[in-house]
């Protein structure tokens, strides 16, 4: 299974990195950085647009394959920056996704919008390493990790300065998060991990389950204003887009037409 074989593949990225972690190291050189940029308030009260947006930088998927053969991470960044994204994912799993941190490095030099590590993080290590590579964000994921693991990398994040986005896709997720009070973002993923299977009905589903105040990203297989349209009435506080960015030779024209200009300048 897609998910299990992952977390196999970053248990062994963890064991490479812990051979040259050190703590003390990290931490002198993340107290000489500046601080992060505030991911959770760019995508909800300084956000653009009546809905937020976090534009995704991917070239591959494990369900789609290659999906932006032409891939140029810095300008694609630039080029979501100017058509009015309030954040940016990047992919940095180099395996499935064809990402790397050193996308989002070279990104966090070009744009000035907070950036989101999107990766499968197992272990604290990963979430020093994010900091140190320009991330003012990580994204943890319900399904690989237990609930004492949740709020272990959750803690570490913000203690280094950096947002979470906690996504969960189904409702013992959500509970979990819920009650273990990690939940400030949540994202909804549309997408199941396990089949790849995707309904934006998941969101309108948990939406129900989410206390008034927390905001939602949607996240995965939004594609068109009416999806958008969808979500939003849902409740949802932003969406997360990738897939349909990459796929349209001008992302920058598609941000436009999948969310309308900028209302707020
Ligand atoms: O490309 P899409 O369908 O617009 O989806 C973007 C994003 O939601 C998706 O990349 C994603 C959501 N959760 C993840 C966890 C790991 C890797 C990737 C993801």
């Amino acid at each position: 299974m897609f998910l299990d074989r992952i977390v196999h593949t970053k248990k062994s990225e963890v064991e490479a990195l812990a051979s040259r972690f050190s703590l003390s190291a990290y931490e002198r050189e993340i107290s000489g950085m500046e601080p992060c940029r505030g991911f959770v308030g760019a995508v909800t009260e300084r956000r653009r647009r009546e809905v937020g947006l976090i534009a995704e930088v991917k070239k591959a998927s494990p369900s789609k394959g290659l999906i932006r053969p032409d891939f140029h991470p810095v300008d694609l960044a630039r080029t979501y920056e100017q058509a009015g994204a309030d954040c940016i994912s990047v992919l940095t799993d180099r395996e499935y996704f064809q990402g790397a941190p050193e996308f989002l490095t070279a990104i966090r030099e070009a744009a000035s919008v907070p950036l989101l590590r999107k990766d499968f993080l197992v272990d604290y290590r990963q979430v020093y390493e994010a900091r140190v590579i320009g991330a003012d964000a990580v994204l943890l994921i319900a399904a690989i990790l237990d609930r004492a693991r949740l709020k272990e990398l959750h803690e570490i994040a913000e203690a280094l300065g950096m947002d979470v986005l906690v996504e969960v896709h189904d409702e013992r997720e959500l509970d979990g998060v819920l009650d273990a009070g990690i939940a400030k973002l949540i994202g909804i993923n549309n997408r199941n991990l396990h089949t790849f299977e995707t309904s934006l009905e998941t969101t309108e589903r948990l939406m129900r389950m989410v206390p008034a105040g927390t905001p939602v990203i949607s996240e995965s297989s939004i594609s068109s204003p009416a999806d958008v349209a969808y979500v939003r009435a849902a409740g949802a506080a932003g969406v997360l887009v990738g897939e349909h960015f990459m796929r349209q030779p001008e992302p920058g024209e598609a941000v436009e037409q999948l969310l309308g200009p900028v209302s707020v300048r």
